[in-house]
Protein backbone atom coordinates (compact mmCIF):
# COMPACT_ATOMS: atom_id res chain seq x y z
CA UNK A 1 0.00 0.00 0.00
CA UNK A 2 1.38 3.47 -1.42
CA UNK A 3 -1.14 5.50 0.33
CA UNK A 4 -3.78 5.43 3.45
CA UNK A 5 -6.68 7.90 3.69
CA UNK A 6 -8.64 8.21 5.79
CA UNK A 7 -11.26 10.03 7.39
CA UNK A 8 -9.81 13.75 9.54
CA UNK A 9 -8.79 12.26 12.84
CA UNK A 10 -9.44 13.64 16.41
CA UNK A 11 -6.93 13.30 19.71
CA UNK A 12 -9.51 12.81 22.39
CA UNK A 13 -6.33 13.77 25.01
CA UNK A 14 -3.84 16.59 24.22
CA UNK A 15 -2.03 18.84 26.37
CA UNK A 16 -1.40 22.37 24.08
CA UNK A 17 0.38 24.55 27.81
CA UNK A 18 -0.56 28.31 27.30
CA UNK A 19 1.12 31.44 26.23
CA UNK A 20 4.51 31.15 23.85
CA UNK A 21 4.07 27.68 23.52
CA UNK A 22 0.90 27.69 21.89
CA UNK A 23 2.33 29.22 18.82
CA UNK A 24 4.16 25.48 18.43
CA UNK A 25 1.48 23.26 20.06
CA UNK A 26 -1.59 24.58 18.41
CA UNK A 27 -0.14 24.14 14.69
CA UNK A 28 1.63 20.65 15.58
CA UNK A 29 -2.17 19.28 16.23
CA UNK A 30 -4.18 21.37 14.56
CA UNK A 31 -2.89 20.43 10.62
CA UNK A 32 -3.72 16.58 11.41
CA UNK A 33 -6.44 16.56 14.08
CA UNK A 34 -10.08 17.93 13.53
CA UNK A 35 -11.09 17.95 17.17
CA UNK A 36 -9.22 17.31 19.97
CA UNK A 37 -9.74 17.34 24.26
CA UNK A 38 -7.79 20.10 25.76
CA UNK A 39 -6.53 18.93 28.78
CA UNK A 40 -6.24 21.96 31.74
CA UNK A 41 -3.79 21.09 34.16
CA UNK A 42 -2.60 24.76 33.93
CA UNK A 43 -1.00 26.52 36.20
CA UNK A 44 -3.38 27.63 37.67
CA UNK A 45 -5.86 25.17 36.25
CA UNK A 46 -8.65 25.72 34.17
CA UNK A 47 -11.99 25.00 36.57
CA UNK A 48 -14.74 26.81 35.55
CA UNK A 49 -16.56 27.37 32.01
CA UNK A 50 -15.39 31.48 31.78
CA UNK A 51 -11.26 30.28 32.15
CA UNK A 52 -12.11 27.16 29.49
CA UNK A 53 -13.34 29.64 26.94
CA UNK A 54 -10.48 32.33 27.99
CA UNK A 55 -7.71 29.61 27.08
CA UNK A 56 -10.17 28.09 24.12
CA UNK A 57 -9.69 31.58 23.05
CA UNK A 58 -5.89 31.65 22.96
CA UNK A 59 -5.46 28.55 21.70
CA UNK A 60 -8.15 29.82 18.54
CA UNK A 61 -5.68 32.77 18.22
CA UNK A 62 -2.47 29.84 16.68
CA UNK A 63 -4.75 28.04 14.37
CA UNK A 64 -3.74 28.62 10.92
CA UNK A 65 -5.49 29.84 8.25
CA UNK A 66 -7.91 26.89 6.58
CA UNK A 67 -8.11 24.65 9.02
CA UNK A 68 -11.05 24.08 11.16
CA UNK A 69 -9.58 22.76 14.27
CA UNK A 70 -11.88 22.52 17.30
CA UNK A 71 -10.09 22.53 20.84
CA UNK A 72 -12.70 21.07 23.29
CA UNK A 73 -12.32 22.06 26.75
CA UNK A 74 -12.16 19.91 29.54
CA UNK A 75 -12.36 21.01 33.22
CA UNK A 76 -10.19 20.87 36.12
CA UNK A 77 -12.53 18.93 39.43
CA UNK A 78 -11.45 19.86 42.23
CA UNK A 79 -13.15 18.88 45.34
CA UNK A 80 -14.25 22.83 45.32
CA UNK A 81 -16.30 21.86 41.89
CA UNK A 82 -19.97 22.26 42.46
CA UNK A 83 -23.62 20.56 41.03
CA UNK A 84 -24.00 24.49 39.23
CA UNK A 85 -20.45 23.93 37.59
CA UNK A 86 -21.26 21.06 36.27
CA UNK A 87 -24.58 22.46 34.75
CA UNK A 88 -22.64 25.63 33.15
CA UNK A 89 -20.77 22.21 31.55
CA UNK A 90 -23.41 20.64 30.39
CA UNK A 91 -24.31 24.12 28.81
CA UNK A 92 -20.95 24.81 26.91
CA UNK A 93 -21.00 23.11 23.84
CA UNK A 94 -17.35 23.44 23.40
CA UNK A 95 -16.59 21.74 27.14
CA UNK A 96 -16.83 18.59 26.87
CA UNK A 97 -16.59 16.73 29.86
CA UNK A 98 -14.41 17.13 33.63
CA UNK A 99 -10.65 15.64 34.29
CA UNK A 100 -10.26 14.01 37.36
CA UNK A 101 -6.57 14.16 38.65
CA UNK A 102 -5.85 12.39 41.78
CA UNK A 103 -4.51 15.08 43.47
CA UNK A 104 0.26 14.41 43.29
CA UNK A 105 -0.43 11.91 39.95
CA UNK A 106 0.99 13.87 37.66
CA UNK A 107 2.12 17.13 36.23
CA UNK A 108 0.22 20.03 37.72
CA UNK A 109 -1.98 17.91 39.83
CA UNK A 110 -1.75 19.12 42.99
CA UNK A 111 -5.02 20.84 42.79
CA UNK A 112 -6.28 17.81 41.98
CA UNK A 113 -8.91 15.52 43.64
CA UNK A 114 -8.10 14.05 47.48
CA UNK A 115 -11.41 12.21 48.52
CA UNK A 116 -13.19 11.14 45.29
CA UNK A 117 -16.46 9.97 47.79
CA UNK A 118 -16.93 13.29 48.63
CA UNK A 119 -17.75 14.71 45.25
CA UNK A 120 -21.01 11.96 44.94
CA UNK A 121 -23.11 15.05 44.25
CA UNK A 122 -20.79 16.36 41.26
CA UNK A 123 -20.81 12.86 39.84
CA UNK A 124 -24.31 12.33 40.62
CA UNK A 125 -24.99 15.38 38.53
CA UNK A 126 -22.76 14.48 35.71
CA UNK A 127 -24.34 11.29 35.55
CA UNK A 128 -28.15 13.07 35.36
CA UNK A 129 -26.48 15.42 32.03
CA UNK A 130 -24.52 13.32 30.52
CA UNK A 131 -21.42 15.55 31.22
CA UNK A 132 -18.28 12.71 30.69
CA UNK A 133 -15.48 12.23 33.52
CA UNK A 134 -11.97 12.12 31.93
CA UNK A 135 -9.76 10.12 34.62
CA UNK A 136 -6.28 10.09 35.05
CA UNK A 137 -6.31 6.42 36.69
CA UNK A 138 -4.10 6.21 39.60
CA UNK A 139 -3.40 6.11 43.36
CA UNK A 140 -0.89 8.16 44.80
CA UNK A 141 -0.02 6.06 48.43
CA UNK A 142 3.43 5.59 48.58
CA UNK A 143 3.12 2.71 50.08
CA UNK A 144 1.74 1.78 46.51
CA UNK A 145 4.48 0.21 43.62
CA UNK A 146 4.25 2.60 40.75
CA UNK A 147 3.84 -0.14 38.35
CA UNK A 148 0.43 -0.97 40.14
CA UNK A 149 -1.19 2.19 40.50
CA UNK A 150 -3.21 2.14 37.96
CA UNK A 151 -4.44 -1.39 38.68
CA UNK A 152 -5.27 -0.67 42.72
CA UNK A 153 -7.08 2.48 41.33
CA UNK A 154 -8.99 0.21 38.77
CA UNK A 155 -10.27 -1.88 42.04
CA UNK A 156 -10.30 0.42 44.55
CA UNK A 157 -11.79 4.07 43.23
CA UNK A 158 -13.52 3.20 39.77
CA UNK A 159 -15.57 0.11 40.27
CA UNK A 160 -16.99 1.18 43.44
CA UNK A 161 -17.50 4.87 41.38
CA UNK A 162 -19.15 3.30 38.60
CA UNK A 163 -21.33 0.88 41.28
CA UNK A 164 -22.35 3.63 42.73
CA UNK A 165 -23.15 6.00 39.45
CA UNK A 166 -23.66 3.13 36.63
CA UNK A 167 -24.49 5.91 33.84
CA UNK A 168 -21.81 7.87 34.50
CA UNK A 169 -20.49 9.01 31.00
CA UNK A 170 -16.38 8.00 31.25
CA UNK A 171 -13.10 7.66 29.65
CA UNK A 172 -10.00 5.68 31.62
CA UNK A 173 -7.40 8.08 29.62
CA UNK A 174 -3.88 6.75 28.23
CA UNK A 175 -3.97 3.07 29.73
CA UNK A 176 -1.29 1.17 30.40
CA UNK A 177 -2.39 -2.01 31.93
CA UNK A 178 -4.18 -5.13 30.81
CA UNK A 179 -6.31 -5.06 33.96
CA UNK A 180 -7.59 -2.01 32.65
CA UNK A 181 -8.67 -3.36 29.12
CA UNK A 182 -10.01 -6.58 31.15
CA UNK A 183 -12.02 -3.49 32.77
CA UNK A 184 -13.13 -1.55 30.12
CA UNK A 185 -14.30 -4.23 28.23
CA UNK A 186 -16.21 -5.54 31.05
CA UNK A 187 -18.16 -2.42 31.77
CA UNK A 188 -21.05 -1.08 29.77
CA UNK A 189 -21.09 1.23 26.82
CA UNK A 190 -20.76 4.75 28.63
CA UNK A 191 -17.13 3.24 29.77
CA UNK A 192 -13.98 3.94 27.20
CA UNK A 193 -10.23 4.64 26.94
CA UNK A 194 -7.86 5.95 24.91
CA UNK A 195 -4.35 4.68 24.41
CA UNK A 196 -1.12 6.68 23.71
CA UNK A 197 1.32 5.71 20.79
CA UNK A 198 3.88 5.33 23.62
CA UNK A 199 1.85 2.56 25.47
CA UNK A 200 1.54 1.14 22.11
CA UNK A 201 4.96 1.13 20.61
CA UNK A 202 7.19 0.66 24.24
CA UNK A 203 7.14 -1.34 27.39
CA UNK A 204 9.50 0.02 30.32
CA UNK A 205 12.59 -2.13 28.49
CA UNK A 206 12.18 0.74 26.71
CA UNK A 207 12.54 3.17 29.43
CA UNK A 208 15.39 1.67 31.56
CA UNK A 209 17.18 -1.32 29.52
CA UNK A 210 20.68 0.17 28.08
CA UNK A 211 20.82 3.30 29.91
CA UNK A 212 17.49 5.58 30.87
CA UNK A 213 15.67 7.68 28.37
CA UNK A 214 13.90 10.37 29.65
CA UNK A 215 12.05 11.28 26.80
CA UNK A 216 9.75 7.53 26.88
CA UNK A 217 9.20 8.57 30.95
CA UNK A 218 5.46 9.55 31.12
CA UNK A 219 2.85 9.07 33.70
CA UNK A 220 1.32 6.13 33.92
CA UNK A 221 4.74 4.72 33.88
CA UNK A 222 5.19 2.25 30.89
CA UNK A 223 4.56 -1.25 32.02
CA UNK A 224 5.66 -4.68 31.47
CA UNK A 225 5.60 -6.07 27.96
CA UNK A 226 2.96 -8.71 28.35
CA UNK A 227 0.58 -5.25 28.83
CA UNK A 228 1.74 -3.46 26.01
CA UNK A 229 0.46 -6.82 24.41
CA UNK A 230 -2.91 -6.37 25.54
CA UNK A 231 -3.11 -2.94 25.26
CA UNK A 232 -2.02 -3.32 21.35
CA UNK A 233 -4.39 -6.32 21.02
CA UNK A 234 -7.62 -3.58 22.17
CA UNK A 235 -6.35 -0.88 20.15
CA UNK A 236 -6.64 -3.52 16.96
CA UNK A 237 -9.59 -5.52 18.34
CA UNK A 238 -12.28 -3.27 16.27
CA UNK A 239 -13.86 -2.95 19.68
CA UNK A 240 -15.42 0.69 19.56
CA UNK A 241 -14.07 1.65 23.48
CA UNK A 242 -10.64 2.08 22.56
CA UNK A 243 -9.48 5.55 20.59
CA UNK A 244 -7.55 7.54 20.03
CA UNK A 245 -5.83 10.48 22.54
CA UNK A 246 -1.96 10.77 22.25
CA UNK A 247 -1.18 12.48 25.72
CA UNK A 248 1.03 14.51 23.86
CA UNK A 249 2.53 16.01 26.51
CA UNK A 250 5.42 19.02 26.14
CA UNK A 251 7.87 19.37 28.62
CA UNK A 252 10.84 21.65 27.51
CA UNK A 253 14.54 19.94 26.98
CA UNK A 254 16.10 20.73 30.45
CA UNK A 255 12.86 19.74 32.15
CA UNK A 256 13.35 16.08 30.94
CA UNK A 257 17.12 15.91 31.10
CA UNK A 258 17.13 16.62 34.17
CA UNK A 259 17.63 14.77 37.77
CA UNK A 260 14.44 15.01 38.58
CA UNK A 261 12.58 15.10 35.24
CA UNK A 262 9.13 15.93 34.65
CA UNK A 263 6.67 13.13 32.98
CA UNK A 264 5.40 13.19 29.39
CA UNK A 265 6.26 12.61 25.85
CA UNK A 266 5.82 15.59 23.03
CA UNK A 267 4.31 12.96 20.39
CA UNK A 268 2.54 15.65 18.49
CA UNK A 269 5.03 16.17 15.76
CA UNK A 270 4.88 12.35 14.64
CA UNK A 271 1.12 11.56 16.35
CA UNK A 272 -0.30 10.11 13.49
CA UNK A 273 2.44 8.74 11.70
CA UNK A 274 3.33 6.76 15.07
CA UNK A 275 0.34 5.29 15.34
CA UNK A 276 -0.05 4.44 11.90
CA UNK A 277 3.59 3.10 11.98
CA UNK A 278 2.10 0.78 15.05
CA UNK A 279 -0.97 -0.69 12.94
CA UNK A 280 1.03 -1.30 10.04
CA UNK A 281 3.54 -3.43 12.21
CA UNK A 282 0.26 -5.32 14.06
CA UNK A 283 -0.64 -5.98 9.83
CA UNK A 284 -4.27 -4.44 11.20
CA UNK A 285 -4.01 -0.49 9.19
CA UNK A 286 -7.21 -1.43 8.08
CA UNK A 287 -8.08 -0.75 11.36
CA UNK A 288 -6.60 2.81 11.96
CA UNK A 289 -9.48 4.77 10.28
CA UNK A 290 -11.97 3.03 13.49
CA UNK A 291 -9.31 3.63 15.98
CA UNK A 292 -8.18 7.19 15.17
CA UNK A 293 -11.35 8.77 13.41
CA UNK A 294 -14.61 7.51 14.46
CA UNK A 295 -14.80 5.78 17.64
CA UNK A 296 -14.15 8.64 19.86
CA UNK A 297 -16.39 10.71 17.77
CA UNK A 298 -19.22 8.26 18.24
CA UNK A 299 -18.64 7.81 21.68
CA UNK A 300 -18.53 11.55 22.93
CA UNK A 301 -21.66 11.87 20.03
CA UNK A 302 -19.86 14.08 17.52
CA UNK A 303 -20.75 13.47 14.27
CA UNK A 304 -18.00 11.61 11.87
CA UNK A 305 -15.52 13.72 10.02
CA UNK A 306 -16.56 13.97 6.33
CA UNK A 307 -13.08 15.58 4.76
CA UNK A 308 -9.89 13.35 4.53
CA UNK A 309 -6.60 12.97 5.41
CA UNK A 310 -4.03 11.00 3.58
CA UNK A 311 -1.03 9.48 4.74
CA UNK A 312 1.32 8.39 1.75
CA UNK A 313 4.48 5.85 2.51
CA UNK A 314 7.60 8.23 2.51
CA UNK A 315 10.35 7.43 4.85
CA UNK A 316 11.13 11.15 7.11
CA UNK A 317 12.84 11.50 10.63
CA UNK A 318 11.66 13.07 13.80
CA UNK A 319 13.76 15.94 14.12
CA UNK A 320 15.67 15.72 17.37
CA UNK A 321 14.63 18.90 18.34
CA UNK A 322 11.93 21.38 17.91
CA UNK A 323 12.37 25.44 18.86
CA UNK A 324 10.20 26.32 21.34
CA UNK A 325 9.42 29.97 23.60
CA UNK A 326 10.60 27.72 26.54
CA UNK A 327 13.95 26.37 24.73
CA UNK A 328 14.49 23.54 22.86
CA UNK A 329 12.66 20.05 23.03
CA UNK A 330 13.04 16.90 22.23
CA UNK A 331 9.71 14.98 20.31
CA UNK A 332 9.11 11.51 21.64
CA UNK A 333 10.83 9.18 19.11
CA UNK A 334 13.26 11.53 17.75
CA UNK A 335 16.03 10.70 15.29
CA UNK A 336 14.20 7.66 14.66
CA UNK A 337 12.30 7.24 10.99
CA UNK A 338 8.35 6.71 10.29
CA UNK A 339 7.49 4.90 7.14
CA UNK A 340 3.95 6.88 6.69
CA UNK A 341 3.94 10.76 6.37
CA UNK A 342 1.17 12.87 5.64
CA UNK A 343 0.57 14.28 2.54
CA UNK A 344 0.73 17.63 2.15
N1 LIG B 1 1.22 11.99 30.84
C1 LIG B 1 2.21 12.64 31.43
O1 LIG B 1 3.22 12.02 31.77
N2 LIG B 1 2.15 13.97 31.66
C2 LIG B 1 1.04 14.86 31.45
C3 LIG B 1 -0.03 14.72 32.46
C4 LIG B 1 -0.88 13.48 32.34
O2 LIG B 1 -1.53 13.27 31.31
O3 LIG B 1 -0.91 12.66 33.28
C5 LIG B 1 1.56 16.29 31.42
O4 LIG B 1 0.73 17.22 31.52
O5 LIG B 1 2.77 16.50 31.30
ZN1 LIG C 1 -2.74 11.74 33.00
ZN1 LIG D 1 -2.31 13.77 29.67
Amino acid sequence: MQSLSLPCPDDWHLHLRDEGLLATTVPASAKVFGRAVIMPNLVPPVTTVAQAMDYRARILKQVPAGSEFRPLMALYLTQSTTVAMVKDAAEQSEVIGFKLYPSGATTNSDAGVTDIEALDTVFAAMAEYQVPLLVHGEVTHAEIDIFDREKVFIDTKLRPLLARHPKLKLVLEHITTADAVDFVVSQGENVAATITPQHLLMNRNDMLVGGIRPHNYCLPILKRREHQQALQQAAISGNPKFFLGTDSAPHAQDKKEAACGCAGCYSAPAALELYAHFFEQMGALDKLADFASHFGADFYGFARAEDTLTLVRESWTVPATVDTSVGPMVPYWAGETLAWKIQD
